[in-house]
């Protein structure tokens, strides 16, 4: 079974016992092992074999106990590669809990509550009555009530409410709580609890987001989650970590979504897109030739293999801060938070990153399956409409950029204030390269040059180094000129985010050249993923030229390499393609596409799916109440 690609078919119906012509003849010559690289992106053959179980387990409970008109596109499908996640150090857990007792058993969900972007201007508050040793939790204005969290609006019956801790008469800044907001007996809204679901939404219909509003509610002393802060019984509040602990769990998620919910929807997007694009056959590419498969026209390949090479890029990107949460997360919980304001940077700007990327990169799939990705039969619209959110949920993007981009200025300040002691050692891993020697011109003599991952990791560092000098450099002009600091930052942030956005690509393509590194042993992965990696560093190069020419750094000359160097790997990832979407594994059901099947019948399940839908099953209720009268009233005046 482990392997076969047999299991990846559709379950039973007509085609699915043959392949169709157009993707049989893509998977003949296979360049490399498609099962290795399945492996590889799992983690290791063990944990592809028991994904592949958990997966055929979930979808038989699923066609058993969920009817396909009620199974959300693609939300039930949704799976996520089995990785050591974060979520085992989930939100609430990274606050610590509370000793009074284990929510699991008396709470049926619970909802986390951070909702909006200003955390520390969150109005809910949280006031300690030493008298009786509770918090009175209150929304003291109209945008104080909580407005957006998953399972409030009617599902959870407890909720974990960040607000404004108010005790020994002081602000002590936001704080999490654990608030109960239905009853256990009848699931009725408890006293002071106003709440309900938000309405429709773009997606997640599946998901009962709701809003709270909270009316003097009082809960025991214990209910404030207590890793990083205690208040005592006469109302002390004692500090046990840094005030920004309590923003862990933000970072906890935002390393969780990126593989479990973002980059998967992206790989679907591809597989689907990529294997519709060698059944649909358009116009012809010699006029005495049979129509072109148009995966086979270069501007489809040049729509196609870019969010391709970020779906393997990403991966990669996404373990490393994986394995950066954890080894930073070890250190946290001794106590020791050093690594904290750089896993903070890079949790909060990859997420943006990627996710902005991975919302391109679906919508370009989309479009390159014609009408049909506007078919929802396709799997593609509900695909781009739930990534979409994720460029909002967990941290708006740019707020998050932000985030990243006030580490990176005080980085750069670091290695001003003292050039020589702030060493490359010094610095944080991720920005050690603000101190690297640096090239004023690209030594690039040739198209072939602009494929050494050395050439064009430096090529980033450059023009990140010199977006980052000149973000701070506007940022004291300002200053110097008088501005206060806040005008002064708020007049650079577009600045600031150019700078971080090329940092973030640096970043993305020396992790992914890395990684290759570690493959080498597997020479015929290491070819095909190196292509993808060598595209991906291009693409940011062709598509941000002017920052590479803005200096010199590159020549116009050298642009035109680029884009030879580019332009030659289409045809090499062309041969590849299907067998690089192939190896994200995915099963039919999993897609949930009339167009994505492994076995390639397209035309024929849109066909079969389009009349099966209730348009089509649920008779015509138009015509009974409008179309015949309006035909017979007119025959009867012929
Ligand atoms: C299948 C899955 C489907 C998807 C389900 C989706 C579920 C969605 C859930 C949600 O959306 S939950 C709500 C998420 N909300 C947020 O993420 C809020 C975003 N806002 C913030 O994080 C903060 O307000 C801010 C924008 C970072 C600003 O923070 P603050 O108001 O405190 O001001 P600053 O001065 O910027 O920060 C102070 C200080 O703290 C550091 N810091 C900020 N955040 C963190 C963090 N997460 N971790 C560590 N450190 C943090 C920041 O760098 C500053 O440090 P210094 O510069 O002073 O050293
Ligand atoms: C599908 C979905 C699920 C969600 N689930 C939850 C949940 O379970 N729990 C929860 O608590 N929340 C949840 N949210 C809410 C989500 O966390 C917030 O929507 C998100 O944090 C963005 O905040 P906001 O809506 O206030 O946007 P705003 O901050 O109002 O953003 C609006 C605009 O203002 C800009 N802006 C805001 N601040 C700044 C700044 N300082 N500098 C520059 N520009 C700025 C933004 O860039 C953006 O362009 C969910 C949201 C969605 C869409």
């Amino acid at each position: 079974m482990e392997g076969n690609p047999v299991h990846r078919v559709s379950a039973g119906d007509a085609w699915s016992s043959s392949m169709h012509p157009d993707i049989e003849s893509e998977r003949h010559s296979q360049s490399f092992n498609v099962e290795e690289l399945t492996n590889i992106l799992d983690g290791g053959a063990q944990n592809t074999a028991l994904r592949r179980k958990v997966e055929v387990f979930l979808e038989i409970w699923a066609s058993r106990y969920i009817t396909s008109s009620r199974k959300p596109s693609g939300a039930w499908a949704q799976r996520s590669r089995l990785q050591s996640g974060t979520h085992s150090a989930a939100s609430s857990r990274s606050w610590g809990h509370t000793p009074r007792q284990n929510w699991g058993t008396v709470s049926r969900g619970c909802c986390m509550q951070r909702t909006g972007t200003y955390l520390q201007g969150l109005e809910t508050e949280a006031t300690y009555d030493a008298a009786t040793q509770e918090f009175v939790v209150h929304s003291p204005t109209m945008t104080a009530i909580k407005w957006w969290p998953g399972d409030l609006g009617r599902s959870a019956t407890h909720a974990l409410v960040q607000a404004q801790l108010i005790c020994s008469g002081a602000r002590q800044g936001m704080h999490a709580f654990i608030v109960p907001i239905r009853s256990l007996d009848d699931h009725s809204p408890l006293p002071g609890i106003t709440i309900g679901d938000i309405g429709p939404k773009m997606d997640f219909e599946h998901t009962d987001n709701g809003f709270l509003k909270l009316d003097h509610v009082r809960i025991p002393r214990e209910n404030m989650l207590n890793r990083f802060a205690q208040v005592l019984p006469d109302g002390t509040y004692v500090k046990l970590g840094v005030p920004k602990s309590n923003y862990l769990s933000m970072v906890v998620v935002r390393v969780d979504i990126l593989l479990g919910e973002v980059l998967p929807l992206l790989q679907k997007a591809c597989t689907i897109a990529v294997r519709y694009a060698v059944i649909r056959r358009q116009s012809r590419l010699r006029p005495s030739d049979p129509e072109a498969k148009v995966l086979d026209y270069q501007t489809q390949q040049q729509k196609l293999f870019p969010p391709l090479a970020m779906a393997y890029a990403f991966h990669f990107v996404a373990n490393n801060l994986l394995e950066f949460f954890h080894h930073s997360y070890s250190f946290i919980l001794d106590g020791d938070f050093a690594l904290l304001p750089e896993l903070h940077a890079l949790s909060a700007g990859l997420k943006a990153m990627l996710s902005d990327f991975c919302t391109q990169g679906v919508e370009q799939c989309r479009r390159a399956c014609g009408g049909h990705g506007y078919s929802k039969l396709s799997g593609l619209p509900s695909l781009l409409t739930r990534v979409t959110a994720s460029c909002t949920y967990e941290g708006e993007n740019t707020v998050l950029y932000l985030q990243t981009a006030r580490f990176l200025i005080k980085s750069y300040l670091n290695t001003q204030k003292s050039p020589g002691s702030a060493s490359k050692g010094s610095l944080p891993q991720s920005v050690a390269y603000l101190t690297a020697p640096d090239l004023a011109r690209c030594p690039a003599q040739t198209a072939a040059d602009f494929l050494q991952p050395e050439l064009y990791t430096t090529a980033w560092a450059h023009v990140a180094v010199r977006l980052i000098k000149d973000s701070v450099h506007h940022l004291q002009t300002l200053r110097q000129a008088g501005a206060d600091e806040h005008d002064a930052w708020n007049q650079t942030t577009v600045i600031h985010v150019q700078a971080t956005k090329a940092h973030l690509y640096y970043v993305t393509v020396k992790i992914f050249t890395e990684a290759l590194e570690k493959l080498e042993s597997q020479p015929a992965i290491h070819q095909v993923l190196k292509r993808l990696s060598d595209l991906y560093a291009l693409h940011g190069i062709l598509t941000n030229a002017g920052d590479f020419l803005h200096d010199g750094f590159l020549s116009g000359a050298q642009i035109d390499m680029a884009r030879k160097a580019y332009l030659d790997l289409l045809p090499f990832i062309r041969k590849d393609a299907i067998l690089l979407t192939d190896a994200f594994d995915f099963t039919d059901q999993c897609l949930n596409s009339a167009l994505g099947c492994y076995d390639g019948h397209a035309y024929e399940r849109l066909f079969q799916w389009a009349q099966k839908s209730p348009t089509n099953t649920e008779g015509n209720p138009a015509y009974e109440k409008y179309i015949r009268p309006l035909l017979q009233g007119r025959r009867a005046r012929l």
